[in-house]
């Protein structure tokens, strides 16, 4: 099914939690609602399910408004961070659950549980108690239970937090090859930017109700619309930099020009983003003095001090034969001007 946004908002007595949400869901899509605590996601995904109503705009699915239709009759599932399962009955009971209370035979009933339980990798726990299982299996008997009504969407409320990191990526590639398999139509909540941008067609970035950028994993990454949505994905060096103007316009930074374009014209000032992968250390590049390491494992991350600007974080692949720096040396930095970003004027 495809799902239309139209100019929906939401107040809780007097709080705005959404305000004028406008986008759409492809048949098939996965869609992830990303941003911080608070920003309206979970509002909007129950809103989708019919579990609280909205105070104007539509729903639009398959062109059908559903605005007034109860859960039951939208053909949706959800899958929670909590699993809400049933602890005290076996994975077979908690997957046949909503088969059973669709009136289906034993024999039916069999055939798609056993189906279910292949693809989700559960068939010799069938018989298990849910409270015997880890939390990764626990998320996956409920997908299948989800799964198994054969929804035309299916809805995610941060199914992957109460997991260790390890199992995380795992579980979201798995949830998102069964998703592509079955081709179901997906929502998927959650505030961990790394998570939406692995798992997503597209994401819509929210912040205080209102929707930032939506945009598929690399142009948000790459182009992102404003300082916040380059802030919120992933790390950022923004400068906010003064446009200077001779036969043409452009910014200085690090010791390199960069021109402007005419849509600037008459603009004072220019924000511009450079990621800290863009950066690199080599002799007769710009004078810095490091100021922090992180070890990120496959990364070192540097926080450095440069002159006229403030702090310049420079990632650098963490190789075994790669030149490493301590804190308080001086270092010499470059860039790529294809690395740079400038963020749209508003
Ligand atoms: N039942 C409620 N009554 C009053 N205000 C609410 C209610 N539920 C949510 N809110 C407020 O609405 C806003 C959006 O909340 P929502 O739960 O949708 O955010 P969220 O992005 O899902 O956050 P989180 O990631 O913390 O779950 C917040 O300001 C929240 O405090």
């Amino acid at each position: 099914m495809k799902i239309l946004f139209e100019n929906i908002c939401k107040y809780y007595d007097n709080v705005k939690a959404l305000d004028n949400i406008n986008f759409s869901v492809d048949k098939g899509e996965l869609i992830a609602l990303l941003g911080p605590s608070g920003c309206g996601k979970t509002t909007l995904l129950r809103i989708t399910a019919g579990l609280i109503p909205h105070n104007s705009g539509k729903i639009l699915v398959d062109d059908k408004d559903i605005s007034s239709l109860p859960p039951q009759k939208r053909n949706t599932a959800l899958v929670f961070q909590n699993y809400a399962l049933f602890p005290h009955m076996s994975v077979y009971e908690n997957v046949a659950y909503g088969l059973k209370i669709r009136k289906m035979s034993n024999k039916e009933i069999d055939f798609l549980v056993e189906d279910m339980l292949e693809r989700v990798n559960l068939k010799e726990y069938k018989h298990r108690k849910i409270q015997h299982l880890s939390g990764g299996q626990q998320q996956r008997v409920a997908l299948a239970r989800a799964l198994i009504i054969k929804p035309e969407l299916l809805l995610f409320d941060e199914p992957l937090s109460n997991l260790d990191e390890k199992l995380r990526t795992s579980m979201r590639e798995e949830i998102k090859s069964i998703q592509k398999e079955l081709g179901i139509t997906s929502i998927y909540v959650t505030h961990d930017q790394e998570e939406a941008l692995a798992i997503a067609d597209r994401i819509v970035v929210m912040k205080d109700g209102k929707v930032q950028q939506i945009a598929k994993p690399y142009e948000l990454y790459h182009k992102p619309l404003n300082s916040f949505v380059a802030n919120f994905i992933g790390q950022a060096n923004i400068f906010n930099l003064p446009i200077k103007r001779e036969s043409f316009q452009y910014v200085e930074l690090l010791g390199q020009q960069i021109e402007i374009p005419a849509e600037y014209k008459g603009k004072r000032e220019i924000e511009v983003m450079i990621r800290p992968e863009e950066i690199y250390f080599e002799k007769g590049g710009v004078e810095a003095i490091v100021e922090k390491v992180s070890n990120l494992g496959n990364i070192l991350r540097y926080t450095l001090s440069v002159q006229e600007y403030d702090k310049i974080i420079v990632d650098s692949l963490n190789r075994f034969t790669s030149k490493t720096y301590s804190i308080g040396e001086k270092v010499y930095i470059k860039f790529n001007k294809e690395g740079i970003h400038l963020i749209p004027a508003e």
